[in-house]
């Protein structure tokens, strides 16, 4: 990509700044004309006051030389300070630009990309493009126009010196471009190297548990260390480039300054400048050098943001997988029906579908659970009932409006989600109940907890809903947190219940003191429980198989024959037949799980035989 791509395409982050922009650029000027009038003060007193040692002929100059000092000092401080304001506001709004977009993204994204380097991405990255969009600018605006004066109050002053000067010009020019393609080269690597530092100490502080537990640590922090490593040879080679440019443009900078007082000299006797003159005219060439020289380093900066900037784009490029078309409405209940209709649906760049032709209906209230062997296409359900994809066949339809029809805010809102795993977030338990739900009162907090089953251990811990949890609640127990989400998930109050493995990684007592939350949940809600405890098929009302991304069997938890099951996967004694085969001649009638499994006081007194075993991991 160009620099002048990458401008353009963050351009509408600075595009509000237009005038802060002008107003710091006209100060700038400001700032450089005051420079060269002071220079120009400065010949006058020399040839005036000190070549003539005449002390009347000193005030006016030097009153002049302070008054235009200072305005010229007001107006760098203005115009700096303005010109920090509008990079800062860019960094902010970009950063924010970029969040929001990167929010919208599907799972498949997530799953494919390092955590650390997309969070390397919103700190060095955008602070890259913030050196190439706004700082750039202004400073490019600034070095062109201390260029364009003090060449202009050179030529003024002896238009043959100046031209005589200028003649290195070039020079400058030609080492900044040699040096910019390297530069590049370089500054990809970096920015690559420091995405994978943030990976590396994320990724392991993350797990720090299991690297411990495998004496893992040595290779963790040789794993950084090659990535430090290489960000190190990047960085020393980046400092190279930009350490020896400055020396090179002084020397050229030098032989320029030194031909001009030699040929001075040789004018001086002549009597074709005065001394002040000389001294003026070898001042404004010092003046021109560091504005040409800055030029040349811009470049290079610039150059060095375009890896950083291609980064960005690379974010900002990637679509949400859904559109928000919005124009269905839903009538206002409590109750939703959903429909999937023959749908299929094939993961972006996998090669084979997840679902095809699945065909399932949950009836309004209706509690269903959704089980069958791992990647039979479980969870890719509750993925498109919650707009995370659109089918690429058939269509899902709740209470009748096809979701394709409705603003994914729309029908989030319908829907409460409880994830495989127990999220936590860095704050108090109040406000991880409140995730939901913002502006929930304390009692409403309080009165989900309690619907929980975790009023009782939240009051025990140390500052009671006012404690903080740390970023993956370490202050609590596995059941504890699954808690916490479902009375996240009952605050929201929506008419959907999405629970995906709900008692995943929880002991029988944990999971028991999960269950019964969920089944008060559940008698308000329609419910699509996804799981393989069978424990929990006798809380549903229905029962669905899924094998292969379709709907292979479905019945009432007892009346379940597992007939899609192959024979070497049932138990000796044919233990499954017993419970879930329904009727036979040999076996005794069917009965109804529910109410069977769980005796008054919650402890399991009959548990499902073997069906569940081929299904649990
Ligand atoms: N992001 C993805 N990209 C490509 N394929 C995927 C992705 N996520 C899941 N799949 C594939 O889709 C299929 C269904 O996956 P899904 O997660 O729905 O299975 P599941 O029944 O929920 O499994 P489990 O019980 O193990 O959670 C699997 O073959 C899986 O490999």
């Amino acid at each position: 990509m160009t620099t002048g791509e990458l401008f353009r395409r963050f351009w509408p982050y600075l595009r509000q700044e237009r005038a802060g922009l002008a107003g710091s650029a006209v100060l700038l000027v400001l700032a450089a004309v005051a420079d060269t009038a002071a220079i120009r003060m400065f010949m006058v007193l020399t040839d005036e006051a000190l070549a003539t040692g005449d002390i009347t002929a000193f005030w006016a100059p030097a009153a002049s030389w302070l008054g235009i000092a200072a305005l010229g000092a007001v107006a760098t401080f203005c115009g700096g300070y303005l010109a920090s304001g509008i990079a800062e506001r860019f960094l902010l709004r970009l950063r924010g630009a970029l969040y929001e977009h990167v929010q919208e993204l599907p799972p498949h994204f997530f799953a494919r990309r390092a955590g650390g380097d997309l969070v390397a991405r919103f700190s060095g990255d955008v602070e890259a493009v913030e050196r190439l969009v706004a700082s750039g600018v202004l400073e490019t605006a600034t070095a062109v126009v201390g260029v364009v004066l003090y060449a202009g109050a050179a030529l003024y002053l002896r238009w043959d010196l100046a031209l005589l000067s200028f003649a290195l010009a070039p020079a400058f020019w030609l080492v900044a471009r040699r040096f910019s393609a390297r530069i590049r080269t370089v500054s990809t690597e970096e920015r690559a190297a420091n995405g994978a530092i943030s990976t590396a100490v994320a990724e392991g502080l993350a797990h720090v548990e299991l690297v411990q537990a495998y004496n893992q640590q040595e290779r963790r922090s040789q794993k950084l260390h090659e990535q430090s490593y290489r960000w190190f040879r990047a960085k020393l080679a980046q400092a190279r480039l930009t350490a020896l440019y400055p020396p090179l443009v002084t020397v050229v900078e030098t032989v320029c300054v030194l031909l001009v007082i030699g040929v001075g000299i040789w004018e001086i006797s002549a009597q074709r400048i005065s001394i002040g003159g000389l001294l003026a005219f070898a001042a404004y060439i010092g003046y021109l050098y560091p504005p040409l020289q800055n030029l040349g380093q811009i470049t290079m900066t610039v150059t060095a943001a375009r890896a950083a900037g291609e980064r960005l784009v690379e974010l900002f490029d990637e679509r949400p997988s859904v559109t928000d078309a919005g124009r269905g409405r839903l009538v206002p209940g409590r109750r939703r029906g959903i429909r999937f209709e023959r749908v299929g649906f094939a993961y972006p760049g996998a090669d084979r579908p997840a679902l095809t032709g699945l065909d399932l209906e949950i009836r309004p209230g209706e509690f269903t659970m959704v089980t069958g062997p791992s990647g039979a296409g479980k969870s890719t359900l509750a993925k498109l009932l919650l707009r995370f994809y659109d089918p690429t066949a058939g269509r899902i339809a709740l209470d009748g409006v096809d979701l394709s029809d409705l603003s994914v805010r729309t029908l989030r809102d319908e829907i409460a989600l409880v994830p495989q795993e127990a999220a936590v977030f860095h704050g108090t338990v109040a406000d991880n109940i409140a995730f939901g739900a913002p502006s929930a009162t304390r009692a409403e907090i309080v009165a989900a907890a309690r619907e929980a089953d975790a009023d009782e251990f939240v009051r025990a811990l140390p500052d009671g809903y006012d404690t903080e949890l740390g970023e993956r609640g370490a202050l609590l127990s596995g059941g504890q947190r699954r808690r916490i989400t479902l009375a996240r998930a009952i605050l929201r109050g929506a008419s959907v219940l999405v629970l995906d493995e709900p008692t995943n990684g929880l002991d029988a007592a944990s999971a028991r003191r999960v269950l019964e939350p969920l089944r008060r949940l559940a008698r308000t809600r329609t419910t699509l429980l996804i799981s393989h405890d069978l424990d929990l098929a006798a809380e549903a009302d229905r029962v669905v198989v899924v094998d292969g991304g379709r709907v292979v069997d479905q019945g009432p938890p007892a009346h379940l024959p597992p007939a899609h099951l192959p024979p070497a996967h049932l138990p000796p004694g044919g233990g499954v037949d017993a419970d879930l085969r329904g009727p036979s001649a040999e076996s005794p009638p069917p009965r109804r799980l529910s109410g069977q499994l769980f005796a008054p006081d919650d402890t399991p007194t009959v548990r499902l035989p073997a069906f569940p075993l081929i299904f649990r991991r």
